[in-house]
Formats: structure tokens, sequence, C-alpha cells
């Protein structure tokens, strides 16, 4: 059909290689069946996290030449040599802020005569983004905090989320788990925040206000959210509001510190940028009333929101100790240690839900403005237009040059 519009899955080439793609083999087979023009061509791939059969099976081609198509969907950044001149591309590109790694990547799409659309750039009305896969990194955080301090305690142990299916092994594997008394403080209240209360709800931790947390003991498992309005106060007048937090951060204290002496485990979700004020110091970190003993660093900024975040861990080895002296990285689990849960890339454990979950956010919000010639949405988070900076972008002039 000529006026056929050819959408390729591209390969993940980046290493170490992300296992996870926008759109399962459903989603494909679905899109092709409600959009007739639409023909969906996927690059074979060893390590994504739906194998190649499973596409064929759901009658989607497969081919190592996606030249044909006019739209490539990747999720991580693609190596140069590998982009494919006059192409329109979809994928996290992490170039917004001039990151010096993906300068080269940049310069050589203008070079290509690319169209890149930035993933991180599709957002609502309201301007809150609209794919993201903070909701997983949640689940898989508070996962591996809880099973941090299971070791840590000797008082409980999980299987690993990457030893699971799916999320809805995991899911069996909590079915008759008994946690011991503990108290955990959430932070954050996006996607992140939202996976960690899905594990919350998921073991029966039970909600408890902060006021009361503060508080109480309690003889079972027990968890509080602080949201940015219950973290942060303007400290000309002690109040808060969303839009002059956001605008000036600095201008706010962080009122997090009498939890630091009420929590077993701290599950940190929250938005962080350099001018917002840390969760505490390494000096609180000293004193003998500092509780926590395992963090789930799942914001993950080294030397960010949590001081003690002091250098990332892996999938394979996803916890370390830090001394809370001498404030040196030991190993986990040691009398003394905060242990710290810092895994960048959480979602790639659960990396069949994690992609299901992005495919829908993309075929409910952004697919059919893909399809159209002039779209919006799409125009806004359209960095580079046929090898041409758009204006919105044009500040990244100096750096692609
Ligand atoms: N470790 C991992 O694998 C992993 C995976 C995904 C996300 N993350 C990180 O977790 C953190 C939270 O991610 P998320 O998906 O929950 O984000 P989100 O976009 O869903 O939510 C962010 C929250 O921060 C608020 N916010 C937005 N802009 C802000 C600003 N300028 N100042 C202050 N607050 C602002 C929003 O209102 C929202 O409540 C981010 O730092 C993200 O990079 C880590």
């Amino acid at each position: 059909m000529e006026n056929t519009l050819h959408i390729g899955l591209i390969r993940e080439e980046k290493t170490p290689h992300d296992n996870r793609v926008a759109f399962s083999p459903r989603q494909c087979q679905w899109i092709m069946q409600h959009y007739p023009h639409v023909k969906i061509t996927v690059q074979p791939a060893s390590y994504r996290c739906f194998t190649d059969a499973e596409y064929s099976r759901a009658g989607i081609t497969l081919a190592e030449d996606l030249s044909h198509c006019q739209i490539l969907l990747g999720i991580k950044e693609v190596p140069a040599d590998k982009l494919i001149p006059g192409k329109t591309y979809l994928f996290f590109s992490h170039t917004k802020k001039k990151q010096p790694h993906n300068k080269k990547m940049l310069q050589t799409i203008l070079e290509k005569d690319i169209t890149l659309v930035d993933y991180e750039c599709l957002v609502h009305e309201d301007g809150q983004r609209i794919l993201g896969f903070g909701f997983f990194a949640g689940v898989v955080g508070a996962h591996n905090g809880l099973q941090a301090y299971g070791k840590k305690t000797g008082l409980f142990s999980f299987k690993p989320v990457h030893a699971c299916h799916d999320f809805q092994e995991l899911i069996t594997h909590y079915f008759g788990v008994k946690l011991p008394p503990l108290k955990i403080v959430a932070t954050g209240s996006g996607r992140v925040a939202a996976g960690i209360l899905e594990i919350m709800g998921l073991l029966g931790i039970k909600y408890i206000t902060p006021e009361e947390f503060l508080m109480n003991q309690y003889a079972y498992p027990v968890y509080t959210q602080l949201k940015a309005g219950e973290l942060y106060l303007r400290k000309s007048d002690k109040t808060y509001s969303r839009d002059d937090f956001h605008a000036h951060p600095e201008a706010y204290e962080c009122r997090f510190l009498p939890f630091v002496t009420a929590s077993d485990i701290l599950m940190n979700g929250i938005y962080w940028e350099q001018r917002i004020a840390p969760l505490f110091t390494w000096a609180d970190i000293a004193k003998d009333n500092f509780r926590i003993q395992v963090i789930a660093d799942i914001t993950d900024d080294t030397n960010g929101s949590v001081p003690c975040n002091i250098d990332d861990s892996t999938i394979e080895d996803p916890v370390y100790g830090v001394d809370r002296i001498s404030r040196q990285k030991t190993a986990p689990y040691l009398p003394g240690t905060i242990d710290m849960m810092c895994v960048s890339n959480l979602p790639n454990e659960l990396p069949r839900d994690a992609s299901q979950y992005f495919g829908d956010q993309l075929m409910k919000y952004v697919f059919e403005d893909l399809l159209r010639p002039d779209s919006q949405l799409i125009n806004n988070a359209t960095i580079v237009k046929a090898g041409k900076l758009t204006p919105k972008f044009d500040y990244l002039e100096d750096y692609a040059r």
C-alpha cells in the first residue's frame, strides 16, 4: 500500500544492552489491527525482554534492515554509527541538559538530517511528563530495600525481582509473607512513589500519618509517605506552595530530620536537583540517634538528596555499606553501616511489565499524534527536525556544533 506508515522497533545498541522495548508483541499486534495503514517491523535482538519468537508468533515481521521505516522507536541513546540518515527517531536522548557523553550523537543526528523526538519532552498540557518508567523503579526499589533490611537483620528473605518472570510472579512470591514490625518512611509523590506504595499494599504494610509515625511504636510493619508539601517549608514564612517551590527551591528548608530517629528504612522517591536541600547531613548520620539502617535511594543522585549515596550499585550487586563515621564505602550488612541500594536502572529488573506500561502510555497519549503531520505535542518534543535544531532547543547550538 502506497501510504503505508512503516514503524521500526530498533535493537538497543547502547552497552550494557537495555532489555526494554517500546511495544510488546501484543501491543504491536493491536496497533496493526486498529491502524491498517501502519506496519511494524522489529529488528531482532537476543537480549530483549520479549523474544524474537514472541514477536513472530504475534505475526510481527522481524528484519535486520529497517531502511524502509519512516519512524524508528528505541529506548536508550542510539550509537552514532547506527543512526540511519533521514529517519524520525523517538528515544530518551539525554541531550537537553547538554550531557557531554551524548554530544557526538546529537552532532551525528544533525549531520544525518534526522528528526529526533525525545520521549522525555512529551508532556501533558499541565506540564506532567507522559512517559516514564518510574512506577516499576518504585516497585523494584521498594522490594530491594526490604530485601536489604531482611538480610541485614536476618529476619526474612525475598528472591531478587530479576529472578521473577514478571510482576505477577513477584506478587505470588509475596503470598503468606509476614514481615516483622518495622517502620518505613517513603518520600515523593510521583511515579516512583506510586510504585513504592504498590509494594506497601501488596505486603499489607499499614499506612500511618507522618505525625503518628513520629510519635508511636507499632507491633506490625508500617509506613508513612512524605510529599513535597510535608518535606519542605519556605524559610521566610514556613509555608509551602508547589509552583513557588518548583521555581525557588533554594528558598525552602527540608523538614525530614525528625524521621531519621523514627524510621528503620528510607525509600527515597522525590524529584531532586542541586538547589533542593538534602534530606539530612553527614553530621546527622554520625549521631547515635540516627535509626535508619537501610536506604533504598530510588531517586539515586550520587551526593544528592541522600548524602551517603556515594556511588551507584548494580542489579547484580545492589547493596553496599557506608560507614557512618568514616564515610567510606564498605561491604554491606556490617554493624555500624548504613546499607545503600542505589541502582539506577531498576525497571530493567521487571522489563516485560515496564515495557508494557510504557507502550500503553505511548499508545494512549502519543500514538495518534505521531500519525498526524503536524502535532503540537510532537513538535514540542522535537529537538531536531530534519537535521536542524528546532527553535525551542536552539540553546543547544554551541553544544551541538
Ligand atoms: N533508580 C531508577 O531506576 C529510577 C527510575 C526512574 C526514575 N528515577 C528517579 O526517581 C525520581 C522520581 O521520578 P518519578 O518517575 O517519580 O518522577 P515523576 O515525574 O513521576 O514525579 C516527580 C514529582 O516531582 C515533582 N516535580 C516535578 N518537577 C519538579 C521541580 N522542578 N521541582 C520540584 N518537584 C518537581 C512532580 O510534581 C512530581 O510529583 C527522579 O529523580 C528520577 O530520575 C530513578
